[in-house]
C-alpha cells in the first residue's frame, strides 16, 4: 500500500498543506512543535480513522475553525483510491472511499494497514496490564475478524455477571444457579480468546527476539511471556473454585480479562531494569514484529510510521535499525525528526528513494 498524496485542511496546526510522497522513504523535519507528529497523525487517520494520540476528533480541528479534512491518494497495487475524512464541528465524522461513505467505520479498518512507533508506546511498558491487553487485542483483530466478535461477547458477559454479583450483595441473597447461566458463554468465548492470544504470542515472540538482537547488536536478551489464569486450570474449574470469592468481591476475579504480557530483559522486568534506549529498542522490535505478522497474514505491506524514532537511541542502534529496514523491505516509511542533518545521514545510508519535507508552523 502506498500513500501517494496527502491533503490537509484545518487539521490541528495545519491550515492547508499538500504532500506528494515517495513510495519509499519520507521524512518530516523541523523544530519542536511545528506539526511533524500532526502530519503522521493524519496518516494514521487515513488508516484507522482516528488519532494515535488518543485525542477526540473535535480537538483535532484547528482552533477557531469549524471542520477538518484529511484526504489521501492511496495506491493499492492495482489502482488509485481516494480516502477522505471529514470532521465537522457540529456533526458526525464522515469517511469516504472513492466518494462512497462507509456504513460502518469498522468496514474501513484493514484497507490501509499501518504500524506506528512513537514515544507514546512507552505506556505499553509502564502502564497496567490493560494497555498491553488492548495492544494484543488490536494486533490480533487487525487480521482476525472473529476475534473481535468473541471479545465483545466476552466483555458483555463479564459485565452482566458482575452486575448480578453486585445485586446479590445489595439484596443479601445468593443464587449459584443463576450465576452459572453466565459461566457457559464466559467459558466459550474466553477459551477461544485465550487460545488465540496464546497462539499469537507464540508466533510473535521469536520475531521480537530476533529484531531486538539485531537492533541491540546482541547486547541483551529480551523475552515476552503471555500470562493467563487459564494456564492454571480449565476456565470451568476456575469459575467453579472462585464462585465464593467472586461473591465476596462482587466481581469476576478469574478470566482472560486479567491476562497480561510480561516483558523481560536478561530475566528481569524490562520496566524496572531497562534503560530508555533499551525500552525503546524493545518497543521497536515489538512493532516490527507486528508489521511482519500483518504482512504475512493479510498479504498487504503496512505503511510504517516512525515518530521521533531516533531519540534516545545511540548511533550503533540507529545504524542497526537502518540496516534492518534495508534488509527487510518494510514498504513505505514515514519518519519525523528534529535533526535534519541526522535524517539526511540516515536516508543516505538506506538504498531507497526518499523525500525530506521541512515542516514549518
Ligand atoms: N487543534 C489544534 N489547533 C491548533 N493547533 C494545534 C491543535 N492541536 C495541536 N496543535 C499544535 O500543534 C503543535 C504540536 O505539533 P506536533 O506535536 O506535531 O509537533 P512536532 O513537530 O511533532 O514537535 P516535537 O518535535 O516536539 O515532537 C503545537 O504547537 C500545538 O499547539
Amino acid at each position: 500500500m502506498i500513500i501517494q498524496k496527502l491533503h490537509l485542511i484545518n487539521f490541528k496546526n495545519h491550515p492547508e498543506k499538500t504532500f506528494e510522497f515517495s513510495p519509499q522513504i519520507n521524512c518530516f523535519v523541523g523544530n519542536n512543535g511545528v506539526g511533524k507528529t500532526n502530519v503522521v497523525d493524519a496518516l494514521h487517520y487515513l488508516s484507522v480513522a482516528k488519532s494515535f494520540l488518543g485525542n477526540t476528533d473535535i480537538n483535532n480541528i484547528k482552533s477557531g475553525e469549524d471542520f477538518f479534512t484529511i484526504e489521501g491518494e492511496i495506491y493499492d497495487g492495482e489502482k488509485q483510491n481516494i480516502i477522505k475524512i471529514q470532521m465537522p464541528k457540529e456533526a458526525k465524522k464522515i469517511i469516504k472511499k472513492n466518494d462512497k461513505s462507509y456504513d460502518r467505520l469498522a468496514d474501513h479498518i484493514g484497507f490501509l494497514p499501518s504500524v506506528i512507533i512513537s514515544p507514546y508506546d512507552s505506556n505499553l511498558i509502564s502502564d497496567s496490564g490493560e494497555s498491553r491487553r488492548r495492544f494484543l487485542d488490536a494486533m490480533i483483530s487487525q487480521t482476525d475478524a472473529d476475534y473481535l466478535f468473541n471479545l465483545i461477547q466476552y466483555q458483555k458477559t463479564v459485565q452482566q455477571r458482575n452486575a448480578l454479583l453486585k445485586s446479590f450483595a445489595k439484596n443479601r441473597y445468593f443464587d449459584a444457579e443463576n450465576l452459572e447461566i453466565y459461566n457457559e458463554p464466559l467459558i466459550k468465548f474466553g477459551t477461544r480468546i485465550f487460545e488465540k492470544r496464546q497462539q499469537f504470542t507464540d508466533s510473535i515472540v521469536p520475531l521480537i527476539q530476533n529484531y531486538y538482537e539485531i537492533i541491540s547488536n546482541g547486547n541483551e536478551k529480551v523475552s515476552v511471556n503471555y500470562h493467563s489464569d487459564l494456564q492454571e486450570d480449565s476456565f470451568e474449574n476456575l469459575l467453579h473454585h472462585t464462585s465464593e470469592k467472586d461473591r465476596m468481591l462482587t466481581y469476576t476475579s478469574k478470566g482472560i480479562h486479567k491476562d497480561d504480557l510480561i516483558f523481560e530483559m536478561n530475566g528481569n522486568s524490562l520496566k524496572k531494569i531497562g534503560s530508555q534506549g533499551q525500552q525503546k529498542s524493545f518497543l521497536i522490535a515489538l512493532k516490527l514484529s507486528q508489521m511482519n505478522r500483518i504482512k504475512e497474514l493479510t498479504g498487504k505491506t503496512p505503511v510504517l510510521l516512525l515518530d521521533d524514532i531516533f531519540d534516545k537511541l545511540d548511533d550503533t542502534r540507529v545504524s542497526q535499525l537502518i540496516e534492518l529496514v534495508n534488509q527487510e523491505h518494510f514498504g513505505q516509511i514515514f519518519i519525523t525528526d528534529t535533526n535534519r542533518e541526522r535524517t539526511e545521514k540516515v536516508v543516505k545510508k538506506i538504498n531507497e528513494e526518499s523525500r525530506i519535507f521541512e515542516i514549518e508552523p
